[in-house]
């Protein structure tokens, strides 16, 4: 469905995408997890046509980019990680203005429009000025409005950053139904929770770096599903151990006190770049 074949992006001399390949099936909840500055922002801004590649190639839904960039314009949705809708006009006037954007007939704009607002459970709000709306509903709105031409594909940015944990949760759901009726999701986060929430499969970014692939659980597998952590010297160490018997035993062994949890996508990250996803 996505298609990205050694894919570069240079500002200057600094590269930020460095030669990244990645397929993304039809049907995907698909994550880019990586850190501040890793280049996820970067790969939807050129996936959506904000900005160019300096190499590489890309396809959606079998098009090319740049050559088929109007076709893919109609096939894609995007919400931007940053709120860019309208303050002053109403939640309908906001899907009212994108929907003539995309030369949908008056019958259908108002068909979607009344149909979004329930599905984001905005409809008792369509008649209020955005201005007045809380981040979670403003995202939802955002989401509504990148809904409205009946995308085949929905990139999201960081869609749940600077929310808190209640609304976020409510967003994992509609992005969850919004994938379950059969839509490609690609969305970027630096949330831990959220790609192993929401992804089938994740690819994790460093430095505009592909350092794996593969599903949450995979991941998390290959560094070993258990961990024991312990302090030593002032220091948090950590082990990985392919089963809670093997970890148990380590922690038999130590003369201090230890825990056992299940690995995250976290430790994938520190085992493969020495640091932390999250500041
Ligand atoms: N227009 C630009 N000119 C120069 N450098 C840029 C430009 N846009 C992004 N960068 C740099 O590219 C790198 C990747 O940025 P990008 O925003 O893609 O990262 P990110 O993983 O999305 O992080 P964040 O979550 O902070 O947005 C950063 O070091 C950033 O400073």
């Amino acid at each position: 469905m996505i298609e990205l074949k050694e894919l570069v992006k240079r500002f200057g001399d600094r590269t930020v995408i460095d030669r990244l390949t990645i397929t993304i099936q039809r049907g995907e909840t698909f994550g880019l997890l990586g850190p501040n500055g890793a280049g996820k922002t970067t790969t939807i801004r050129i996936l959506t046509m904000l900005t160019k590649a300096t190499a590489g190639s890309v396809r959606i839904a079998g098009f090319t980019l740049p050559e088929d960039e109007q076709k893919i314009k109609s096939l894609i949705g995007v919400v931007p990680q940053f709120f860019n809708l309208d303050n002053e006009l109403t939640a309908e006037e906001n899907l009212e203005l994108h929907g003539r954007l995309h030369h949908m007939d008056k019958a259908e704009r108002r068909q979607r429009i009344t149909s979004l607002l329930e599905y984001v459970e905005l409809d008792d709000r369509a008649k209020d000025p955005v201005g007045k709306f809380s981040g979670g509903m403003k995202r939802r709105l955002m989401i509504a409005r990148a809904l409205l031409h009946r995308p085949q594909v929905l990139f999201l940015d960081e869609p749940t950053v600077g929310l808190d944990p209640q609304v976020r949760r409510r967003l994992w759901d509609l992005i969850r139904r919004m994938n379950e009726e059969g839509i490609t999701v690609l969305l970027t986060t630096h949330y831990i929770e959220e790609a192993e929430h929401l992804c089938s499969r994740v690819a994790i970014v460093d430095k505009g770096k592909l350092i794996a692939l593969d599903s949450p659980k995979e991941l998390c597998h290959r560094v070993g599903q258990f961990v024991v952590e312990w302090t030593e010297a002032d220091a948090l160490r950590t082990q990985f151990f392919a089963s809670r018997e093997a970890a148990a035993q380590f922690v038999g062994n130590l003369s201090c006190v230890a825990a056992i949890r299940h690995s995250n996508l976290e430790d994938v990250f520190v085992e493969l770049t020495g640091r932390k996803v999250t500041g």
